[in-house]
């Protein structure tokens, strides 16, 4: 892994009023990785990538864009994608790609068939998947050294998806450094290092291997499924139905056996790793303590 540090954060603070947004989180962004920022919905993702691009300055702890404190001139170096997009609703897709590249000095990009069919419609009037399309597309102009996308994917459908994360990919491949957001597991699977947030706190960080190191899940097997979950969740058990898989994140076989006897179901219970979403789960069911 390369020295140079693209952005990071030192024990960054943000808080409104009483409530801690993010909380003393240190983290950095290289040339070339793709890190993945994962949390549940308010976990502070948003907060701490608006402390990072400086738009939002910390209430305690630090933030550096390529060395220095985020500002204009670090804006123009990196390409961001904001959950909104950032989109000119009542402008056309030229209107918009003119209007960025003139900000960032840069020259027009080539579109994808698909945007360039559209390039004379107003945004508002084309579908979600072509925008965010757009918003990567005007992101990458001004060849930018650090990408950062705040839920990219959110709402477009599995081949838009795939296209972008291989756009994600040639950029990394390019020497970019990537920090994006997700809630989408196999997204997550696609980054070389992730970091968890858990009530504005970073709780994790590493590989999704080292994320989940030797937590298991239980695995019930039975054509009774359904009751077998019924019975878990009335005895307060942590269980999940994924089709018709039931399955309990950290939590002893024994007591998973223990609560199907009683219920009066036969069942085979196997102990297997833990899915990052389940170890996801696990850590915000801990109370906070560091
Ligand atoms: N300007 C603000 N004033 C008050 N509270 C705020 C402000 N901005 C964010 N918050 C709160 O901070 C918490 C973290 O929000 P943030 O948007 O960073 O979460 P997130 O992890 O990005 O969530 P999501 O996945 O839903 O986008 C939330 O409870 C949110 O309501």
């Amino acid at each position: 892994m390369t020295d140079t540090v693209l952005i990071s954060s030192d024990q960054v603070t943000k808080r409104y009023g009483s409530f801690t947004a993010c909380d003393t989180v240190t983290m950095d962004v290289r040339p070339g990785e793709i890190v993945g920022l994962l949390g549940a919905n308010g976990a502070g993702k948003t907060t701490l990538i608006r402390l990072l691009l400086g738009l939002v300055i910390p209430t305690e702890g630090s933030v550096a864009a390529f060395g220095t404190t985020p500002d204009r001139t670090t804006r123009s170096r990196l390409g961001y994608v904001p959950q909104g997009l950032g989109l000119w609703q009542t402008l056309t897709v030229a209107e918009n790609i003119s209007f960025a590249c003139a900000a960032f000095q840069a020259p027009a990009p080539t579109l994808e068939p698909a945007l360039a069919a559209v390039e004379h419609r107003l945004v508002g009037e084309i579908g979600l998947g072509l925008q965010r399309q757009l918003a990567f597309t005007i992101a990458l102009a001004h060849h930018p050294e650090l990408l950062v996308l705040d839920e990219p994917t959110s709402g477009v459908d599995p081949l838009a998806r795939a296209r972008l994360w291989d756009a994600v990919h040639d950029q990394a491949d390019q020497g970019t450094g990537v920090l994006v957001t997700t809630h989408y597991m196999q997204e997550a699977q696609q980054c070389d290092r992730l970091i968890l947030m858990s009530r504005g706190r970073r709780v994790a960080t590493g590989t999704e291997a080292e994320i989940i190191g030797d937590t298991t899940a239980c695995e019930v097997e039975t054509p009774r499924w359904a009751d077998a979950f019924a019975a878990l969740d009335a005895a307060t058990l942590p269980v999940t139905l994924n089709g018709t898989r039931v399955r309990l994140a950290d939590t002893p076989p024994d007591t998973v056996h223990q609560a199907l006897t009683n219920a009066g179901i036969n069942a085979r219970v196997r102990e297997v790793p833990a899915t990052l979403e389940e170890k996801m789960t696990v850590i915000d069911r801990q109370p906070t303590t560091t």
